[in-house]
């Protein structure tokens, strides 16, 4: 075993992390507000929040590019600020941008990084050809990088994170951009990519992503954790089983709203009020309806859906997660 690596430590253990920036005019920016997060072996993990809740900040701490301003965090069992270089060798990272070489074709892209791991140009190349397959781009390995699309792009960007085969794979908003079926192919290829057994921790402020992809998360927001745990569960935990959507005429809602309130009082329902719409959390969202309609309210449009992570975000701030 490699001295000062322990292969039962958490992969990521943060207590009390904090992360503050003074700005150009002397402000300080509490980016990070003291968070507690443990990510284990094997997991898909998300940090799921709205713009400016401290994704990225935590993800830059995590990736051992930005030192913790206050706080103790371990990675990998080591800790960043002695640490760094052995913690970033095994470490995958996908960020926000695409920083792919345009001036180089696809599988050139991949060879080159490889080469800058210290792999062979033997080796490189069949890792590079490894991962094309992995990424469902070995027929484009020979197209210049703005050929692709988007979502190509992305695949390309995340085969290149895995050349020097991490353990953990950080992904800053992954599919941010990519259009729906660009982002179930992305959500596939991460998926296999657990099944191998890396571990993903990942930022993202779509709540169905963070459904489909994570074992566990922890709601962010204003550099604060919320609230954590398994998907299912924070919407157990957090929310009733199914969701009312009633939309009305524009400036009918808030005269419409006391009989909504009286219709659902029987249905152990609780009512909130967006700008665009009204909410009633019920486990029973036909009933809801029925209960309305019989109350003599019409709503110009209905809807009833499953609660989802949106719902338990709305709950824990009283916001919403995408204005
Ligand atoms: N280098 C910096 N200097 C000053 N302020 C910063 C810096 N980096 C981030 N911030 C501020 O810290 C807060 C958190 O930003 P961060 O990028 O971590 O949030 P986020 O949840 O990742 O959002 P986004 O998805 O928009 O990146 C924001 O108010 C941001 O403006």
């Amino acid at each position: 075993m490699t001295p000062g690596i322990d292969p039962a430590a958490p992969v990521v253990s943060a207590r009390g992390v904090r992360k503050s920036f003074t700005t150009k005019d002397g402000a300080v920016v509490e980016a990070v507000r003291g968070i507690d997060v443990e990510v284990r072996r094997g997991e898909a993990f998300g940090f799921l929040g709205p713009n400016g809740a401290g994704k990225s900040s935590t993800m830059r701490m995590v990736g051992a590019v930005s030192p913790v301003s206050a706080g103790e965090l371990r990675i990998l069992g080591l800790d960043p600020a002695v640490d760094g270089p052995r913690i970033r060798a095994r470490l995958g990272v996908c960020p926000q941008e695409d920083t792919l070489d345009n001036e180089l074709n696809v599988r050139d892209n991949l060879v080159i990084y490889a080469r800058y791991f210290g792999l062979s140009r033997a080796v490189a190349r069949e890792r590079a050809d490894e991962l094309l397959e992995f990424a469902n781009l070995t027929d484009k390995a020979r197209a210049k990088v703005e050929e692709l699309s988007g979502g190509m792009k992305r695949r390309l960007t995340i085969a290149r994170s895995l050349v020097n085969r991490p353990e953990v794979l950080l992904l800053d908003e992954p599919t941010t951009g990519l259009d729906p079926q660009a982002r179930h192919v992305l959500w596939d290829q991460l998926f296999r990519l657990k099944q191998s057994g890396v571990t993903l921790v990942l930022t993202t402020h779509y709540m169905d992503e963070a459904e489909q992809l994570c074992d566990r998360l922890v709601v962010m927001d204003k550099g604060l954790i919320a609230a954590e745990g398994a998907p299912l569960d924070l919407i157990r935990t957090h929310s009733s089983r199914e969701v009312a959507e009633l939309r009305f005429a524009p400036g009918q809602q808030d005269a419409a709203l006391p009989g909504v309130e009286a219709a659902v009082a029987g249905l152990r329902a609780r009512v909130e009020a967006l700008p665009d719409r009204a909410l009633v959390y019920a486990d029973d969202g036909e009933a809801v309806l029925g209960a309305v309609h019989d109350a003599g309210v019409r709503p110009a449009a209905t809807l009833v859906r499953r609660a989802s992570l949106e719902d338990v975000f709305l709950r824990l701030t009283g916001r919403t997660l995408v204005d």
